[in-house]
């Protein structure tokens, strides 16, 4: 059996980033930028003023005050998109509005509510302006030709922001992986109709779709195969077009009708194994058809083929799609506050919900939450993170620490609210 890390290196060690194109910044949003981006220009472009007021030389303002206003004339109106400025002149000011460009002469803005005007073209000032009071210099935010924002950055509403502020229409990035999922299993049937005797409702493929989803992939959810491998291997066929990364679930193990082995045979490079983890030992990985569109295999039972996805194909979508960072899940050490036996051998990722108690000095707690066995969805809607469970250690015990996978999507409050595990936690440890 290989290791967790050993597993994830092979994997990612076949996971080439998608090649990049040029997309319009409005459509950028939620990719990974493929290009360092300098700065074309300055920002802001030119001095422009922060305040609706009057544009002063303020060698004319000084040591005014509400007793001794100075009195300028207002030579000219200068509203926000004014092209031409012309220069302020000695006892000269001009009206100017915020965005405004400070016209030459110029060295300070008196706010509006500092002044008086009059009919006959003046205006009274009652204070006198700091120097440079209430301009925006040009560059002053960002200077040109210093770096902006590094190949591999997510585009946010923030970082488009910028982008769009040193006037960016086109960036390069690259594409959202199109993820391509696939349920094997003539038990199954879609949620919504009523399971006739021994079926059940396709679990997997929902949860996948939505976890893809969650990564930043395109998903395209096959729905469900039948363990039939031509029909496996004709639905694979027909979905390597428009895939960057496939996902199967169910049908690798050992049983009469898994037959993902057998429908993969001819395709490409998919090896089989077993990951001495647990849930989700079986896995398989490789690269079909003349892209080498990477596949993953991924065990059927419903928290296997879950803790599979988030270990070995979460980091593999981010990959793909540029992430330099973010590649993996946050770990942070736990102490944990009930005890529950762990398979020899297998790191065992047991659900868990992490608490940080008010006061605590930050000590992260995690209660574990729902039994480990794999077919156990309960708790995994509860968890909001995976308690990694050390190969050699075959029993936990309440105050050990442990590192814990944070995974998204549960509120610290509803962490918090949680039920309290039993006593012993899982104690159906080892349960498939
Ligand atoms: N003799 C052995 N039996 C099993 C072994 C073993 O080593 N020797 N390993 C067990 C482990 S561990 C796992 S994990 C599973 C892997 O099973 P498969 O990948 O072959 O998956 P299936 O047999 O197709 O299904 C297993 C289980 O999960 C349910 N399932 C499958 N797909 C879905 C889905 N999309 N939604 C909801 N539930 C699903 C399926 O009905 C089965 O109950 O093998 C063990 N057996
Ligand atoms: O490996 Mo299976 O995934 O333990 O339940
Ligand atoms: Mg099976």
């Amino acid at each position: 059996m290989r290791s967790v890390e050993q597993h994830l290196a092979d994997v990612l060690a076949k996971i080439r980033p998608l090649p990049p194109f040029e997309q319009h910044l409005l459509d950028a949003h939620g990719l990974q930028l493929a290009e360092d981006v300098i700065a074309p220009r300055d920002v802001p472009l030119f001095d422009n003023s922060a305040m609706d007021g009057y544009a002063v030389r303020r060698i004319d303002v000084r040591g005014a005050d509400q007793d001794n206003p100075a009195v300028l004339t207002v030579v000219q109106e200068i509203p926000a998109g004014a092209a031409t400025t012309t220069e302020i002149g000695p006892g000269e000011c001009g009206r100017i509005m915020t965005g405004a460009p400070v016209p030459p002469g110029a060295d300070a803005v008196v706010p509006v509510e500092w002044t008086d005007g009059a009919a006959d073209g003046t205006v009274r000032i009652y204070r006198t302006p700091d120097e440079g009071a209430h301009i925006r210099r040009v560059g002053e935010d960002v200077r040109a030709g210093q770096p902006l924002l590094s190949a591999g950055t997510m585009l946010g509403a923030r970082q488009i922001g910028l982008l769009a502020a040193v006037s960016r229409d086109l960036v390069a990035v690259r594409p959202s992986p199109r993820v391509v999922i696939i349920s094997t299993g003539s038990e199954l049937v879609e949620p919504g109709t009523e399971p006739g005797p021994g079926q059940i409702p396709d679990t997997n493929g929902y949860t996948l779709a939505a976890a893809a989803r969650e990564a930043g992939a395109v998903v395209y959810r096959v729905g469900v195969v039948a363990d039939d491998a031509k029909l496996l291997l004709d639905t694979i066929e027909d979905q390597l077009i428009r895939a960057d990364l496939i996902v199967t679930t169910g049908g690798v193990s050992v049983g009469a009708y898994d037959v993902v082995k057998e429908a993969l045979s001819g395709l490409g490079t998919v090896e089989f194994g077993r990951v001495a983890m647990q849930p989700g030992m079986p896995q398989g990985f490789g690269v079909l058809g003349p892209e080498e569109t990477p596949i993953f295999t991924l065990p059927g039972n419903p928290v296997s083929a879950y803790v599979g996805f988030e270990l070995f194909v979460r980091p593999a979508i981010r990959k793909l799609s540029g992430r330099q960072d973010g590649l993996h899940r946050p770990v942070v050490e736990a102490v944990c506050l009930a005890g529950f036996k762990s398979p020899a051998g297998k790191r065992q990722f047991v659900r868990g919900v992490v608490v940080t108690p008010a006061g605590s000095d930050g000590r992260i707690e995690v209660r574990p939450v729902g039994g480990s066995g794999s077919h156990l969805m309960g708790g995994l809607a509860q968890a909001n993170c995976l308690i990694a469970v050390p190969e050699d250690q075959t029993r936990v015990e309440a105050g050990d620490v442990l590192p814990v996978i944070l995974l998204d999507g549960t509120p610290p409050e509803t962490a918090a609210s949680a039920a309290p595990a039993s006593p012993e936690g899982p104690s159906n440890a080892g349960e498939r």
